[in-house]
């Protein structure tokens, strides 16, 4: 909780510093606001006791009102001038949130582009889109709402207390007895509350994750027959849910008319209070009206502010869990970046991968010394049983991982000296599960390289086979998709995604296959077009089907991270190792 608070402390004082003067005039108005709101009650009590003298004239034949006027006229100004001042400050808070939350929003978005691969890969999507909306909604509620709430309220307390004992010291210690009460309440309801709202939020989360899961799987639990399964698990997480919603609202919403009563209470103790020391002599009846009236206006005031200030809590709670992840993300380390990076143009001789070994946590190692070599224009096949550590390699090779030991070299310089810019461009990806962006099919593939020209990028289609059936859409080119909502099928997704690799032109090829089915024309076009872009360039291809790599240089067979056979083709089959084995399987389905 303490390392909590201290994060936020510093995530807020980081954004807040930027703002020093709005913030300082937040404060001059906030006191402003205080100073005629701790004034206006004096002014009730005087008006009070101008009416009572006034009346009692009045019955004697005699009497005037400028003086109540006068008071009256002044109570209206404080009113006035605190609303002013309540304006004002809610205005440059709503003001400083907005704009410090829309600079969070882009601070994390900035980050999110540095960050290392390795985030992305442990940490689900959910969670981190969770961290640009819920997250920075907490934070820009808690500034434009919270922290305004809790700072008018504690300047109000202290205005008000002052007023009580520059006014009667015995009448402001009476309209205090409940307070320790109140306090105790308001802490044991909060404790109670937030482990009650906890416990919601997690089952919440749970019963979340589970809808998730349900409506991607749909068309699995439909064609299992599972339907009934489904909203028995669906209900049980619900009813779950019921409970402890019902549990969370009741402490939460407990709170509120708890203390209200807390502050009639009050009230009555102080009108109960100050009729005693009214009746102790000395006082005119104007004056003796006027004392109670202003102290349970005061003690009116006093409570409300410690209510706001309790109800507050969770808002605050809430923010200073949202500073925390948001801070967590900024904390976490940019990708490594040699400060001299030396550059990448051509691959002359060779890409090495040079007795590498690799784990993606401490004391688990994946790949245990694998040493491979693709000369310049060769083709290295990778192929081995699911979870042997071929994507692994991969993304070492890109540096979205470093090698534990050994190294990767490109014409005998170790990729961790390479810029690391120029070697992202030197090394291109077609990955299995091609990502589209929001935008015309144009845009996506030229994704890589924005200044293509038309020719450029009709060549590029044309030579991943996807030119025609472009072409052939109603708005050809211009076509609007979106991941979610593609023209394409999974294998003409792979034809755009190697499009888009042909006109960024890399010098060094990643290619993981697509495991998808696809059918057999479409399987064709792949092959044609893979063979396009793996020509004249130095490549690394993951392999499913065995028909790709038949022609590949070398074949390197990949068991739980060690390579285990390593030859062409031809030299593979005669070994008749795991290679020959799985090259049979495939060919009695071919
Ligand atoms: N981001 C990660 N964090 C931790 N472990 C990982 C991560 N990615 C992969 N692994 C583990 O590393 C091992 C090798 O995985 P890898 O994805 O390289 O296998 P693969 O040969 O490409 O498998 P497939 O053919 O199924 O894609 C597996 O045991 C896997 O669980």
């Amino acid at each position: 909780m303490k390392q909590n608070l201290k994060r936020a402390g510093k995530f807020y004082y980081f954004y807040m510093s930027k703002y020093p003067w709005q913030l300082l005039a937040s404060v001059v108005v906030v006191i402003f606001f205080a100073v005629f709101n701790s004034l206006a009650p004096v002014y009730l009590g005087k008006t009070v006791q101008d009416l009572t003298e006034f009346l009692h004239a009045w019955q004697n034949g005699g009497g005037s009102l400028s003086q109540f006027n006068l008071d009256a006229g002044i109570l209206i100004l404080c009113y006035l001038l605190s609303g002013l001042g309540d304006f004002g400050t809610s205005m440059i808070l709503s003001w400083i949130g907005g704009v410090a939350t829309g600079e969070m929003r882009s601070g994390l978005f900035n980050k999110m582009q540095r960050m290392r691969v390795q985030y992305f890969d442990t940490h689900s999507d959910g969670d981190i889109l969770a961290r640009f909306t819920s997250d920075l909604d907490n934070i820009f509620n808690a500034v434009n709402e919270a922290f305004v709430q809790t700072f008018y309220s504690i300047a109000q307390i202290v205005g008000s207390l002052y007023m009580m004992f520059s006014t009667n010291t015995t009448l402001a210690w009476v309209g205090l007895a409940t307070t320790p009460l109140a306090l105790a309440i308001a802490a044991v309801n909060i404790r109670v509350a937030s482990q009650a709202v906890d416990q919601q939020q997690n089952d919440i989360g749970k019963l979340n994750g589970y809808i998730n899961e349900q409506v991607t799987g749909q068309k699995v639990i439909i064609t299992n027959g599972l339907q009934e399964d489904s909203i028995a698990g669906f209900e049980t997480l619900n009813q779950t849910v019921k409970k402890t919603a019902l549990r969370g609202q009741i402490w939460s919403g407990i709170l509120q008319p708890l203390m209200n009563g807390m502050m009639l209470l009050t009230s009555a103790v102080v009108i109960f209070g100050g009729s005693w020391i009214v009746m102790q002599g000395g006082m005119s009846t104007g004056a003796a009206l006027a004392l109670i009236v202003v102290f349970v206006q005061y003690a009116q005031n006093y409570f409300q502010c410690i209510m706001q200030m309790t109800s507050m809590y969770g808002q605050i709670q809430l923010a200073i869990t949202g500073a925390r992840r948001v801070s967590e993300v900024h904390e976490q380390p940019d990708e490594v970046k040699p400060a001299h990076g030396l550059p990448v143009s051509e691959v002359h001789d060779e890409v090495v991968i040079d007795n590498v070994r690799f784990g993606y946590q401490p004391g688990k190692e994946i790949l245990h010394g694998v040493t491979l070599k693709a000369k310049r224009g060769e083709m290295v096949a990778l192929v081995g049983p699911t979870g042997a550590g071929k994507t692994t390699v991969i993304n070492l090779l890109n540096r979205f991982y470093d090698v534990d030991a050994g190294a990767i070299t490109i014409d005998g310089v170790d990729i961790r000296e390479l810029d690391l810019t120029q070697l992202r461009d030197t090394v291109g990806i077609v990955l299995q599960d091609p990502q589209l962006f929001s935008g015309t099919i144009a845009e996506n593939i030229c994704f890589g390289k924005p200044d293509a020209t038309e020719a450029e990028m009709y060549a590029a289609a044309e030579q991943a086979h996807i030119h025609d059936f472009i072409t052939s859409l109603p708005d050809g080119y211009q076509t609007q998709i979106s991941d979610e909502q593609s023209v394409f099928s999974a294998g003409q997704k792979q034809l755009v995604s190697i499009a888009r690799t042909i006109l960024t032109n890399p010098r060094i090829l990643i290619l993981d296959e697509a495991t998808s089915n696809v059918d057999t024309v479409t399987e064709k076009k792949i092959q044609a077009a893979m063979d396009n872009v793996i020509s004249g360039r130095t490549s690394f291809v993951i392999a499913h089907r065995l028909k790709t790599i038949l022609k590949a240089d070398d074949i390197a067979v990949l068991r739980d991270g060690r390579i285990v056979e390593e030859g062409t083709h031809a030299q593979l089959l005669e070994e008749k190792g795991f290679y020959a084995g799985l090259y049979k399987s495939q060919m009695v389905f071919n």
